[in-house]
């Protein structure tokens, strides 16, 4: 099993320390989302993992290898920078041919991931021909070609429609399920919680938190229950008499913060208050997220003076 491990990892460009005494390991078997604002520095440490930089100070290793030491990388780590990268005049085909001809992949495995990322009815048509979800695609096709038990992917839904979206959260969660170690970094935070089973989340180049994705969202979220009643004054009553406080929406709703349905539906019963509308309000990672990184973002507005 491998995994990437990052240790006491930092790197400063000229003063500014772009990943700061970094400390986490990507684990197999599960998908790992990797989330922080803009500048946070999840380029930065992915650059150092696969060794496009160097640390100033600290280790990244991937199954206790630096990326620099692997005999044959692309069998190993299967990595989406910039699905930009594929040569315009060459065929999608041609360019998994040639990525596979210096890895000593055989063809046949050219043909299965081309099968396998929906491009073989396109994959004879010059790359300059495709759309931007055909060349998200590609390059997930190229990521996939090694057969890897690691993966590395920037922003995998990039330019993808619907269907894209539902398959490329499918095979994430299918290359955990087959024991690889999945690294997805994105700033779609539904998308992440989709399929997402881990967080490791960054902040002005630090650890802000690496836990498992529910732990994270109940943590800072806690869920409540909106709802509309034909006597809400009767109902607030009989919620305060068991303690619980609702807030009023703009449309006529209420809120019933740290409740759960069963317990306002059985209040509102025994009040005798017939109910108009009650559904769970369930917490969600955007929410636990901003909550998280409100304070740590680089580039947050500031309000603009008259
Ligand atoms: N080559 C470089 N030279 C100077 N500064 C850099 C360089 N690369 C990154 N930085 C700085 O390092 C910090 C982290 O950037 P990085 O691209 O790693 O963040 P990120 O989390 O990937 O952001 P985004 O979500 O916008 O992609 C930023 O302040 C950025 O300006």
């Amino acid at each position: 099993m491998t995994s990437i491990d990052v240790r006491d990892l930092s790197k400063e460009y000229g003063t500014a320390r772009a990943v700061d005494t970094l400390t986490f390991s990507v684990r197999p078997g599960r998908v790992t989302g990797f989330l922080g604002p803009n500048g946070a520095g999840k380029s930065t440490t992915m650059r150092l993992v696969l060794g496009l930089d160097r640390p100033t100070s600290g280790t990244a290793t991937i199954g206790g290898r630096a990326y620099a030491d692997l005999s044959q990388p692309l069998r190993t780590v299967g990595v989406l920078l910039d699905a930009r990268t594929a040569h315009g005049s060459r065929t999608g085909r041609d360019h998994l041919r040639t990525l596979a001809a210096t890895h000593r992949i055989p063809d046949a495995r050219v043909d299965a991931v081309l099968a396998g990322t929906g491009l073989a009815a396109v994959a004879r048509r010059r790359v300059r021909t495709y759309s931007p979800g055909m060349r998200q695609r590609l390059g997930i096709a190229a990521a996939l070609l090694g057969d890897p038990a690691v993966l590395l992917l920037d922003e995998p839904s990039n330019g993808l429609d619907p269907e894209g979206i539902i398959w490329i959260r499918e095979l994430l969660r299918r290359l955990a399920a087959e024991g690889r170690t999945v690294l997805v970094s994105s700033h779609l935070m539904n998308e992440t919680a989709s399929f997402a089973d881990h967080l490791v989340v960054l902040g002005r180049g630090r650890l802000l938190a690496d836990m498992p994705l529910r732990e994270f969202i109940d943590a800072r979220v806690r869920p409540g229950v909106r709802m509309r009643a034909t006597d809400p004054g009767a109902l607030l009553r009989a919620l305060a008499r068991h303690g619980h406080e609702a807030a009023p929406g703009e449309d006529g709703a209420w809120t019933v913060r740290h409740a759960r349905v069963a317990e306002v539906g059985r209040i509102a019963a025994e009040a005798g208050v017939p109910l108009l509308e009650l559904a769970a309000e369930e917490a969600t990672l955007e929410q636990a997220y901003l909550d998280l990184t409100g304070a740590e973002t680089e580039f947050t507005a500031q309000p603009q003076e008259a």
